[in-house]
């Protein structure tokens, strides 16, 4: 909702517009690699629910989880499916030049869609310890289908796409003071259609995906 506020901004994204010494690239690239950089030293890597999109540039993190869950990092996929399937679909085209803000929002929906899909690991430690029986044959077995097929819950992916949509429209609404009409109704920052839609068709996927690479990596 708060990167629906400024248009597409593309020269964000122009590693030609934003030149700096060093290999920093786009000013959204700079932004995020030297905010991960500062929040690294603060400890924010320390929590497993955290996940770097430039791991490469941190200094070794402390293993705090099994090393089933250190080598699962799906930001790579992340910042891809952010930048060219979500943005378009919610952000007005056009420019008007409030580049660092931009990226700033960009920053903060990029960790928290990287927080969200990598709850997965801790979903699929909670699965693996409730019903081991079922799970390590498929593991030994390298049995990808098997695996998602345990996992997959489809009433609980309905009612998450459910309640997003439902959270979009409470949080993305316009609201008017003073206003009593039925001007606004209806009328959202963010269409909650596509948030649905989103979750569907990206977050809920990446999610079990990191689940399977998770499980995959359990018995080693
Ligand atoms: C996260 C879980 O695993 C899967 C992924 C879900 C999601 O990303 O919302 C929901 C249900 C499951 O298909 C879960 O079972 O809660």
């Amino acid at each position: 909702i708060k990167r629906a506020r400024f248009p597409l901004n593309a020269p964000t994204y122009d590693p030609s517009y934003f030149s700096m010494p060093g290999s920093y690239g786009s000013l959204v690239e700079l932004v995020v690699k030297q905010t991960e950089a500062v929040q690294a030293k603060a400890g924010r890597y320390e929590n497993p629910e955290e996940h770097p999109f430039f791991p490469d540039d941190l200094p070794p993190l402390p293993q705090v989880l099994n090393p089933a869950a250190v080598s699962v990092n799906v930001n790579k996929k992340i910042w891809d499916v952010y930048f060219n399937k979500l943005l378009p679909l919610f952000v007005s085209s056009g420019d008007d030049g409030n580049y660092a803000s931009t990226a700033a929002r960009d920053l903060e929906c990029l960790q928290v869609l990287s927080r969200r899909i990598h709850y997965g690991k801790l979903v699929a430690e909670v699965k693996f310890r409730d019903e081991w029986k079922h799970y390590e044959p498929a593991i030994r077995a390298r049995d990808k289908k098997t695996l998602m097929d345990l996992l997959t819950a489809p009433a609980v992916e309905k009612a998450v796409k459910k309640r997003v949509a439902k959270k979009a429209r409470i949080f993305g609404q316009e609201v008017k003071v003073g206003d009593d009409s039925d001007e606004n109704k209806g009328k959202y920052k963010l269409d909650p259609a596509v948030v649905s839609r989103f979750y569907g068709d990206w977050v809920i996927p990446l999610t079990k995906d990191v689940e399977v690479q998770y499980l995959l990596h359990r018995l080693d």
